[in-house]
């Protein structure tokens, strides 16, 4: 069978990761061309994973996939250019969220299977007429990048409290914490870009919508300054009357750090407490921790681009959808308001039977 042709819109920290992943990782699947508003970036990352202009022969693989090594990758200036291409035959969206609505039409136009970073659009009316656009085409086109669902913890828990044994799920308690964050990464976008993470997270480890959200802004830490809102506090309320609470500080200076204990009727179970090994010496204890997501989420985000590759390949999807990406922007556009008002916000969410039929 013949390699799924890749192309990656957006090669900065996120998109040059999976084109890595895609080349050196992923069966079944070639990176053809890439594309970025930064030229340079994208000449940079195809000319380093393009093997003969590194002087390697082509036939090396360093990959433990199994496809081929690329054997060009194609820099392509206009994304809109990438999107329409013949020989790209699917799409990995990791440009900045504001590009994605656009590229994501013109995915939906050309039929192109699309591996969306999140947030899925900006905001929730963009992100509906999304949904609404692959509705009427009759297949998902779309899968979003909420990646912890493919994370191993992530799944194993989810298992566990699906399966009942620990009764039904009352709350979860989640800290989602990164070593810093640029100084243009504004209090909008640590419920927009960072808090949507546990909103997805809480919509499918419970199965149920979130109806009312509230954002509570603590006092800042001094090592931002300029107004960001750093750490937010949140309460997602969902449908069925559970919780969720999270805690997100992007300028936690230690390291990246994710946890999640859900509570359930006969016990509790948590994730995220420790990677790598846990050591005791010298009158003390502990381990090391993640600098980034990359290194905390490498297995999911793994595991995430084959499956989407294999399910394109079968002319389907294998995670999170369109409408999960809709339902989250509907979530962090009520706690945009509440981290205004520091009030609870009911979610606005359009009826699924109604959108989808
Ligand atoms: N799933 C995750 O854990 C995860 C982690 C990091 C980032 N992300 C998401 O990935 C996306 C990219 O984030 P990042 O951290 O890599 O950002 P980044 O700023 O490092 O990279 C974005 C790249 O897109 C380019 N770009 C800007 N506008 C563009 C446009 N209109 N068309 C094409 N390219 C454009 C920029 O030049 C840059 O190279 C965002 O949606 C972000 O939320 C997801
Ligand atoms: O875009 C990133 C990414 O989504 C990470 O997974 C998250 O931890 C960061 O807070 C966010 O800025």
């Amino acid at each position: 069978m013949t390699d799924l042709r890749v192309g990656i819109v957006g090669v900065g920290v996120m998109g040059a990761d999976h084109a890595e992943r895609v080349v050196r990782k992923t069966a079944g699947a070639r990176l053809v061309a890439v594309s970025d508003a930064d030229a340079g970036r994208a000449e940079a990352l195809a000319g380093r994973l393009s093997p003969r202009s590194a002087g390697e022969p082509a036939s090396t693989a360093r990959h433990s996939g199994g496809s081929a090594y690329a054997e060009t990758v194609r820099v392509v200036e206009d994304p809109m250019d990438l999107i329409a291409a013949d020989d790209v035959d699917a799409v990995i969206l990791a440009s900045p969220g504001f590009a994605h609505a656009e590229q994501l039409f013109a995915c939906l136009e050309h039929g192109k299977p699309v591996l969306c970073e999140k947030p899925l659009t900006m905001d929730a009316a963009s992100a509906l007429r999304v949904v609404e656009a692959e509705h009427k085409l009759g297949r998902q086109l779309i899968q979003v990048g909420f990646m912890r669902r493919f994370d191993p913890e992530y799944a194993a828990l989810k298992q566990l409290l699906d399966s009942g044994d620990l009764g039904r799920t009352l709350l979860l308690h989640n800290v989602h914490r990164n070593k810093s964050a640029a100084p243009t990464f504004r209090s909008e976008m640590i419920v927009r870009d960072s808090m949507v993470h546990e909103v997805d997270v809480a919509r499918w480890l419970f199965g149920e919508e979130i109806t009312r959200i509230t954002v509570h802004t603590p006092a800042p830490t001094s090592l931002v300054g300029d107004g960001v809102l750093d750490p937010q506090l949140a309460v997602f309320e969902l449908a069925n009357g559970a919780m969720a609470d999270v805690e997100v500080f992007v300028n936690f200076q230690v390291g990246y750090e994710v946890r999640c204990e859900a509570v359930a009727e006969r016990g509790s179970a948590t994730i995220g407490l420790g990677s790598g090994v846990f050591t005791r010496a010298g009158e003390r204890w502990g381990g090391t921790m993640p600098a980034d997501f990359r290194i905390r989420f490498e297995q999911a985000y793994d595991i995430e681009v084959q499956r989407w590759v294999d399910a394109t390949v079968r002319g389907a999807i294998d995670g999170p959808s369109a409408w999960d990406g809709y339902a989250a922007a509907a979530v962090c556009e009520a706690g945009l308001e509440s981290l205004s008002t520091g009030k609870p916000v009911d979610v606005a969410l359009a009826d699924r039977s109604k959108v989808l039929g």
